[in-house]
């Protein structure tokens, strides 16, 4: 199904049209662009921006017009010469609008004036989707606490004309409020850590595309929120915003991931005899952690089994709780490590790896400050943390000599599953 995207282009890859394309591509919809304006932005600023004729706009609109099936309309950066054309050529179009009134960074893109255009010309019959602060300007009217959200949602819907009105709280509480059909529907959310420039375009892309899907109001919003929560969850990188294609990079990551540990611990059980003594006590595993921070590990552990090792389950998602800690707090410090095994403290094999020039480091519970004692869980992090810092550069290999009831151990780190692999044949044929 085709969505009609009319937006501007964001030279910092963050938001506007390209966020649009991707979200609804992400979502199997079939963009079609329309450049409503060139901005000149990065992260931290807007310099500018270039309006795009308005004959230019209704050329490009017209020129799929009526060749493709369009399900729905999304609207997002304008300027106040292009709304009249807008209106004219997308009447009778699910549309939805997002009102983009000033940029995160302050930047004020549309005048008061071309406000009281944008209010009197498109958005009668749109679903509208400003945030807090665009919903203020809209309808003269403050906003301080949900109550005042679900007022000027229907003040947006009855006094303004709008179909249907979403003030989004991703500057009050996270939680949106949808305006409809003289219903008011409430859509609670939490916080979540990440980048969120862009959010307001793959929110209303996102809408367009699930409407475009045939799905009622309420339902295509509530999908539009957790799809936004997604992309700011598994945003980052380059950008510094959101990341509509989250949904289908964590999924490769995650075939990724799974298929190169399978195949590392393949590789592993081949060492069976030799690496049998070197099985902790309760288990060895190993981990490997995607660029999205998820970390796969083999249920059950690999165990001692006879004379050779075997693994007890498959290679999940989130099958070790331990390694997973212990992977993600040295990500922290080294992001390119992505690979961890435990194994059975030996003297032999610390010696071993330093001779193999591998950098090595330790923690001694005994050290641990009581308060992360009582907290129990914080122990590994705690641990990692303090090896790191007692060596003061990456370590490859850290080991505890165990406590009270716990084992001693050692765990070597990588970049990938495969350089575990070498270095536990580096370490383990050499200490024969
Ligand atoms: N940190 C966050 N955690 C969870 N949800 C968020 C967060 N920030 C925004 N949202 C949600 O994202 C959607 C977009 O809302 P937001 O108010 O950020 O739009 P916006 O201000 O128009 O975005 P932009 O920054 O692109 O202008 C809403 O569903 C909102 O609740
Ligand atoms: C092009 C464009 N559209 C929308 C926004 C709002 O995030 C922005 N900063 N840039």
């Amino acid at each position: 199904m085709a969505v009609l995207i009319i937006a501007g282009l964001d030279t910092g890859g963050g938001a506007g049209l390209k966020a649009d394309i991707e979200t609804v591509s992400a979502l199997g919809e079939h963009p079609l662009p329309v450049v409503s304006a060139i901005t000149y932005q990065n992260p931290d600023e807007v310099r500018g921006v270039f309006p795009v004729p308005p004959n230019t706009i209704r050329e490009q609109i017209r020129a799929v017009k009526g060749v493709f099936e369009i399900r729905a309309v999304k609207i997002g950066l304008l300027h106040g010469g292009a709304v009249k054309v807008i209106a004219e050529e997308t009447k009778g179009l699910i549309r939805v609008l997002d009102p983009v009134i000033a940029s995160s960074s302050g930047f004020r893109f549309l005048s008061p004036e071309d406000v009281e255009i944008l209010k009197r010309e498109l958005l009668p019959g749109s679903i509208v989707t400003p945030n807090v602060p665009e919903a203020e300007v809209l309808t003269g009217l403050k906003i301080n606490s949900i109550e005042d959200i679900k007022r000027v949602a229907r003040v947006l819907v009855e006094e303004l004309g709008a179909e249907a009105a979403i003030v989004k709280g991703g500057h009050l509480n996270f939680t949106d409020v949808l305006y409809w059909n003289g219903e008011v529907f409430k859509f609670s959310g939490e916080r979540v850590e990440g980048f969120t420039h862009g959010t307001g375009c793959v929110f209303s892309s996102a809408l367009a595309a699930f409407i475009a899907k045939g799905l009622e109001l309420p339902k295509a919003v509530e999908r539009a929120k957790r799809f936004v929560e997604g992309a700011i969850r598994f945003s980052g990188g380059e950008g510094e915003a959101v990341n509509p294609l989250w949904e289908l990079q964590r999924d490769t990551q995650r075939w990724m991931a799974k298929e190169d540990l399978e195949k590392a611990v393949g590789e592993l059980v081949k060492l069976g005899e030799l690496l049998n003594p070197h099985v902790a006590e309760v288990g060895t595993n190993f981990a490997l952690a995607t660029d999205f921070g998820e970390v796969f590990a083999v249920k059950g552990r690999i165990v001692r089994y006879g004379k050779t090792i075997k693994p007890v389950g498959p290679v999940e998602l989130n099958a070790s709780d331990h390694l997973r800690r212990a992977l993600l707090k040295m990500r922290e410090f080294y992001p390119e490590v992505r690979a961890v095994i435990n194994l059975r403290y030996s003297e032999k094999l610390i010696k071993r790896a330093e001779k193999l020039g591998l950098k090595v480091s330790f923690y001694d519970r005994r050290e641990e400050p009581e308060e992360v004692k009582r907290a129990e869980r914080g122990t590994m992090e705690w641990g990692i943390e303090s090896a790191v810092k007692r060596l003061g550069e990456k370590p490859n290999v850290i080991y505890h000599l165990g406590d009270w009831g716990k084992e001693p151990m050692i765990l070597v780190f990588g970049r990938n599953a495969e350089e575990i692999v070498e270095r536990i044949r580096n370490l383990i044929f050499a200490s024969q």
